[in-house]
């Protein structure tokens, strides 16, 4: 099994990049950009990962949702945020039904 350490390492070369140069650096590029071409490049990932899905390749869906993700880590990172944050997300929500979940804030 690959251990999760290798989002660490990407996340840690994402962050590298906010001062590197744009011409030698595609996340460097995305930053420079800005957060609409950062989040347009999330909201095209989220589409071919959909396509991906209905084209029924898995190998194409494990593709699309790499892109999904090391896209949304550059988001995260844009906004400050690391891989460690959404860990901790998943840590606060692990065990908690999302039937029950939703019956807390909804009451119903
Ligand atoms: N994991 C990735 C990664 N996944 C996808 N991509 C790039 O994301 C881009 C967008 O993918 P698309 O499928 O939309 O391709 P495209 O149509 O050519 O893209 P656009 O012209 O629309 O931007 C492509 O250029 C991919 O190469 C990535 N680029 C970088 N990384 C990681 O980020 C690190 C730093 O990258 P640099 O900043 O380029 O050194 C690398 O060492 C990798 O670990």
């Amino acid at each position: 099994m690959i251990d999760i350490e290798v989002l660490r390492r990407v996340a840690q070369t994402i962050a590298e990049r906010k001062g590197a140069d744009p011409s030698s650096s595609y996340v460097s590029s995305l930053f420079h950009k800005g957060t609409d071409a950062i989040c347009k490049k999330v909201a095209e990932e989220a589409a071919e990962t959909i396509m991906a899905s209905k084209d029924g390749d898995v190998g194409h869906v494990v593709r699309e949702v790499c892109d999904l993700w090391f896209h949304s880590m550059v988001l995260l990172a844009h906004h400050g945020l690391t891989v460690e944050d959404v860990l901790h997300e998943f840590r606060r929500r692990e065990g908690i039904s999302g039937i029950d979940e939703k019956r807390s804030r909804t009451g119903g």
